[in-house]
């Protein structure tokens, strides 16, 4: 038997003001220009919560608070479960170092982005934490 852990991507629902923010993704060529939640793979040693900011330094230059879980666990290939957290803003503003845009979205604008396949599981549960904010 396998008893591996299953490795993480974690993602981020970043939410300022009633948005989230939406992140363009530069590749592989199936997924680039579809939006994600920016994040990526947590490193062996690192919790979530650690390799989340990490990533969102890296990614966004932000200073972050990372939150709860929202929404269902996405299996991915190679035995990678990807999850998606709550983020809060404590420093800076989001900048695109890693990917071709960011941009902040309401409610009506989620629902209509072109989101990578994945994302779309938490779609339902990202609309209702916005609506309830
Ligand atoms: N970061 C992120 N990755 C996602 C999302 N949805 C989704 O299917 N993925 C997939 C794409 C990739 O197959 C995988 C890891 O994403 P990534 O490319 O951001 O990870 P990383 O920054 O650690 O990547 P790398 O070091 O291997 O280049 O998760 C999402 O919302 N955010």
């Amino acid at each position: 038997m396998d008893t591996k852990a299953l490795r993480e991507v974690a993602a981020a629902a970043i939410i300022s003001d009633g948005r989230l923010l939406l992140a363009q993704r530069v590749g592989p060529p199936e997924l680039a220009g579809m939006w994600e939640l920016p994040g990526g793979k947590i490193e062996p040693g690192e919790t979530p919560a650690q390799g989340l900011r990490r990533e969102l330094r890296e990614e966004l230059g932000v200073d972050t608070v990372i939150g709860g879980r929202i929404g269902v666990d996405v299996p991915l290939p190679d035995g990678m479960v990807l999850r998606a957290y709550r983020v809060s803003l404590r420093d800076g503003t989001p900048t695109a170092l890693e990917h071709s845009a960011v941009r902040w979205v309401a409610a009506p604008e989620l629902a209509a982005a072109d989101l990578v396949p994945n994302d779309r599981a938490w779609l339902a549960d990202l609309v209702a934490t916005l609506n309830a904010g």
